[in-house]
C-alpha cells in the first residue's frame, strides 16, 4: 500500500456537535424550533447544500429555488462563526495513527464533501494540514462523492491497487466501489446502514486496528 485517502466528517473528526449548533442558530434566526443532534447527524455526508435542505425540511423552514443560495450562504457564514470556538475534535487515536502512517512513508490525502474553506479551517485548527498532500472538498471539483472523480484525482500518480480509502458512510463505501479502490470503514462514524450491507474490505472501531491493517499490506 502506498496512498491512503481519508474522509473527514465522522471518520477523522466528530464534526456533528458544530454542525448541529450551526443548524440550531440558523433555525433560531428564522423562529424555528431546534433539531436533535441525532437528527442532524443522520443528514451529514452529502455536503452542506444537502444538509441545509434536510435541516429546512425537518424544521418546516422554506427551502426552494428562490431562497436556496441565501440560506446555504447563511448556514456557511454561521458555521464559520461556530468553528471559531474550535469544538470540532478528532476521534480517539486519529492523530497518532496519521503520524504513524506518515512516518511509514505513506502518502496521505483528504477527500470530503464538506466545502474546502471550512475543511481547511478545521485542518489548520487541529494542526493536521501537513499530513495531507492533497485536500479535495465538496466544492473543489465539479463532482463530489459518490462520484468516483474526487477519489481518482486524489490518487493521481498511483496505481489504484496500492490505494485505500478510509471513510465512515454509505456515500464513502459507494464512492470507493465506483472508483475501484478498497474501502476501510470506521464503524463508529455517522453511517445509518448495517456494515454488512455496505461494500468494504475492512472495518474498525479503533484507529490502532487501521494501522495494523495497513502494516499487513506494506
Ligand atoms: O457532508 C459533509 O458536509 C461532509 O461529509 P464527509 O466529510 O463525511 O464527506
Ligand atoms: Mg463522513
Amino acid at each position: 500500500m502506498k496512498a491512503i485517502v481519508f474522509d473527514l466528517d465522522g471518520t477523522l473528526v466528530d464534526s456533528v456537535p458544530d454542525l448541529h449548533d450551526t443548524a440550531n442558530r440558523l433555525l433560531a434566526a428564522h423562529d424555528c424550533a431546534p433539531l436533535e443532534l441525532t437528527q442532524v447527524r443522520s443528514f451529514v455526508g452529502n455536503g452542506i447544500p444537502v444538509l441545509v435542505e434536510k435541516i429546512c425540511r425537518a424544521a418546516d423552514l422554506t427551502f426552494n429555488e428562490s431562497n436556496r443560495e441565501a440560506i446555504i450562504g447563511e448556514y456557511l457564514s454561521t458555521y464559520d462563526l461556530v468553528l471559531e470556538d474550535k469544538n470540532t475534535q478528532p476521534f480517539p487515536g486519529v492523530t497518532s495513527c496519521l503520524e504513524s502512517l506518515k512516518a511509514k512513508g505513506l502518502v496521505l490525502g483528504l477527500c470530503t464533501n464538506k466545502p474546502e474553506a471550512p475543511t481547511r479551517i478545521i485542518l489548520m485548527d487541529l494542526g493536521f494540514e501537513a499530513f495531507f498532500t492533497k485536500v479535495i472538498g465538496g466544492d473543489t471539483l465539479p463532482q463530489r462523492k459518490p462520484s468516483p472523480e474526487p477519489l481518482w484525482v486524489s490518487y493521481e500518480g498511483f496505481d489504484l491497487k496500492d490505494c485505500l480509502f478510509v471513510g465512515d458512510s454509505e456515500v464513502d463505501a459507494a464512492t470507493a466501489a465506483a472508483a475501484g479502490v478498497d474501502c476501510a470503514l470506521y464503524a463508529d462514524g455517522y453511517r445509518q446502514t448495517p456494515l454488512d450491507e455496505l461494500p468494504h474490505a475492512f472495518s474498525f472501531t479503533d484507529f490502532s486496528q487501521l494501522l495494523a491493517y495497513v502494516e499487513s499490506k506494506l
